[in-house]
């Protein structure tokens, strides 16, 4: 038997976010509803998790037509366990896992849409924080890091351009791609104040922002010489603005298309 702080007698209720209405376009306060839920008693091989962090990720309005309304509202979370009947998640241990927007979850450790694991022992290094096991360390990081390393593999001093380089994706994208793999890197953001963030905080080359400035412009200002890598996930007219300023034999690592998910046609995500 493990170890366990299960408690059989006190009532537990979990808090869950609801999609109560279709979303039209950006989604809206009133889409959501928010549900109370008995958490029953725990079986032999299940644990109780809290949430710790939720990620709201831009991918969930890409495929919210899929969720049926009155459903719980899906997503990654990092969660502590408080209770367990399960070796392998032990009491006060970190959990990665795709449990959707709900404060408590019974669990048994099964893949559901993404591993479930418990987070690797970074933690005793005081300067890692448990946010990044959804961020830098989760699927943000790893989508950015095997994006570079082996769709595009740029080298030393190639130009590469990142797409959303002030969100989490794109900004490791870029941070890696400069610090690590040493490329001449050009960040696109919407505006001037996260331009400004990613230049003195992220060491980017260059950023154009793409609400004041035109993008064809200011690539051709910064690539004289044309685009060698794009990192893209926003396709619409960022991405074609940005195709037609690359080199021939140019490579592009198709990440993303935010710019269309939030479109009213059903299954139509322009890239
Ligand atoms: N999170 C993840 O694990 C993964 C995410 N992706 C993809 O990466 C992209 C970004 O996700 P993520 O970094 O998590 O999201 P974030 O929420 O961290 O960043 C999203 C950013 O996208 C930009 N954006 C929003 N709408 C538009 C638009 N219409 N046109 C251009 N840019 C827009 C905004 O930045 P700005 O103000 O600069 O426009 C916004 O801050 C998405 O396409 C997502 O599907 C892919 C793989 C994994
Ligand atoms: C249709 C647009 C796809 C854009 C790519 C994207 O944003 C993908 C992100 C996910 C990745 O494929 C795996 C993830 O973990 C990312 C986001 C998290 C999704 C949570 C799903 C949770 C659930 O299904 O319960």
């Amino acid at each position: 038997m493990a170890s366990s702080s299960h408690c059989p007698t006190k009532v537990l209720k979990a808090r869950v976010w609801t999609m109560s209405s279709r979303f039209i376009g950006v989604p809206k306060k009133t889409d959501f509803k928010l549900t109370v839920e008995r958490i029953p008693d725990l079986d032999t091989g299940e644990y109780l998790a809290e949430a710790v962090y939720i990620s709201v990720d831009p991918h969930i309005r890409a495929i919210s037509d899929e969720l049926q309304v009155g459903s719980a509202m899906p997503g990654l979370q990092i969660a502590r366990v408080i209770q367990s009947l399960n070796r392998k998640f032990p009491v006060g241990s970190y959990v990665h896992g795709a449990f959707g927007w709900r404060t408590l979850t019974v669990d048994k450790g099964q893949t559901r849409s993404v591993p479930t694991y418990v987070l690797p022992d970074y933690l005793n290094d005081k300067s890692m924080e448990v946010s990044y096991g959804l961020s830098l360390l989760g699927v943000p990081g790893l989508a950015a890091y095997f994006g570079l390393t082996e769709v595009l593999k740029p080298r030393r001093g190639e130009t590469l351009v990142v797409s959303s380089v002030a969100g989490g994706v794109g900004n490791f994208a870029a941070q890696i791609a400069k610090k690590i793999l040493g490329c001449n890197v050009i960040g696109i953001t919407s505006r001037d104040n996260k331009a400004k963030w990613c230049k003195d905080r992220g060491g980017i080359d260059q950023t154009i922002s793409y609400m004041d400035q035109d993008v064809v412009e200011q690539l051709n200002k910064f690539a004289p010489e044309g685009v060698d890598y794009y990192f893209d996930t926003v396709g619409g007219d960022i991405a074609n603005s940005v195709l037609s300023c690359m080199n021939d034999n140019g490579k592009i690592a198709q990440c993303g298309a935010i710019s269309g998910y939030c479109n009213d046609v059903p299954g139509k995500i322009q890239c």
